[in-house]
């Protein structure tokens, strides 16, 4: 009995909440009791074989600052993907939404990076590499709790616009150098979209780069051109994105430094 194969009759599925890259989420619940999300995976948009296999590994990366991979249900077509639901939604959504009373807030949203960087650490430790980490790929739940979610799993999307980093929804503007070259994805290139994370944070979820097209953010990666400092965002709180956009990846620190980096700036 494969301890992470789920047996559907134990999901009652609840209300839709959004549709990922992958197809419609709901909320639910496992035996009657446990707040799961529910993924439903769209025919097609996911090489589901390959992913069947490494949900075992996914399954023992546990964390309180990951969204934990309760199982899976791969006995029918669509399959499932049932994790833990926390219940405000996106970072992104949630810093855009509470923009008023975040702004000038630093000690939240440092807490908020801090967290991240420690669900971070622990991939790192772990040999695993997110290759998406963006606000919109984080989540907020109880007592301001913010967890990375949906990691790893963008090795299994069969969306070439996504993959490739010439394709319309490959993340351009969290991309380092290396990966917009030879799409290199290492912990170095999930650093690098860490500091866009924290740029994400201390903006309240403004849109990196603006409106600049992919193609002259490239650019200006590529001359060391790099995110500008948030307004009001402290110079000491700055100069940490910054060691994360170092142009060489053996330059940037690794997510364990991060966390000792941002720990000595909440002493502040
Ligand atoms: C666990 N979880 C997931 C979601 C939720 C809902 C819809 N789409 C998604 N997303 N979002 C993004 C996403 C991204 C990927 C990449 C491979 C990295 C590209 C792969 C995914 F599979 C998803 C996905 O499923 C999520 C994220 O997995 C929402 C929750 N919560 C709430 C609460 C209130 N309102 C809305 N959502 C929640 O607790």
């Amino acid at each position: 009995h494969d301890k992470w194969e789920i047996d559907p009759s134990e999901l009652t599925l609840l209300e839709e909440l959004g549709s990922g890259q992958f197809g419609v989420v709901r909320r639910g619940k496992w035996r009657a009791k446990i707040e799961v999300a529910i993924k439903m995976m769209k025919e097609g948009t996911m090489s589901e074989d390959d992913f069947i296999d490494e949900a075992k590994v996914m399954t023992k990366l546990q964390h309180q600052n990951l969204v934990q991979l309760y199982g899976v249900c791969t006995k029918h077509r669509p399959i499932f993907i049932v994790t833990e639901y926390l219940k405000h939604g996106s970072l992104l959504m949630y810093l855009r939404k509470h923009e008023t009373t975040l702004t000038g807030n630093y000690g939240m949203l440092l807490d908020t990076c801090i967290q991240v960087c420690k669900g971070m650490s622990y991939l790192e430790r772990h040999n695993y590499i997110h290759r998406d980490l963006a606000a919109r790929n984080c989540l907020v739940g109880v007592e301001n709790v913010v967890k990375v979610a949906d990691f790893g799993l963008a090795r299994y999307v069969l969306d070439d616009e996504y993959t490739s980093s010439g394709g319309a929804k490959f993340p351009i503007k969290w991309a380092p150098p290396e990966v917009l070259h030879y799409t290199r994805f290492s912990s170095k290139s999930d650093v690098w979209a860490y500091g866009v994370l924290m740029w994400e944070v201390f903006t309240c979820g403004k849109m990196p780069y603006g409106r600049l097209k992919n193609a002259e953010v490239v650019e200006r990666v590529q001359r060391g051109i790099v995110l500008e400092r948030p307004p009001r965002c402290p110079e000491k709180i700055y100069a940490v994105m910054q060691m994360c956009w170092a142009h060489n990846a053996d330059d940037r620190p690794s997510f364990r430094g991060l966390k000792e980096e941002l720990k000595l700036l909440e002493l502040d």
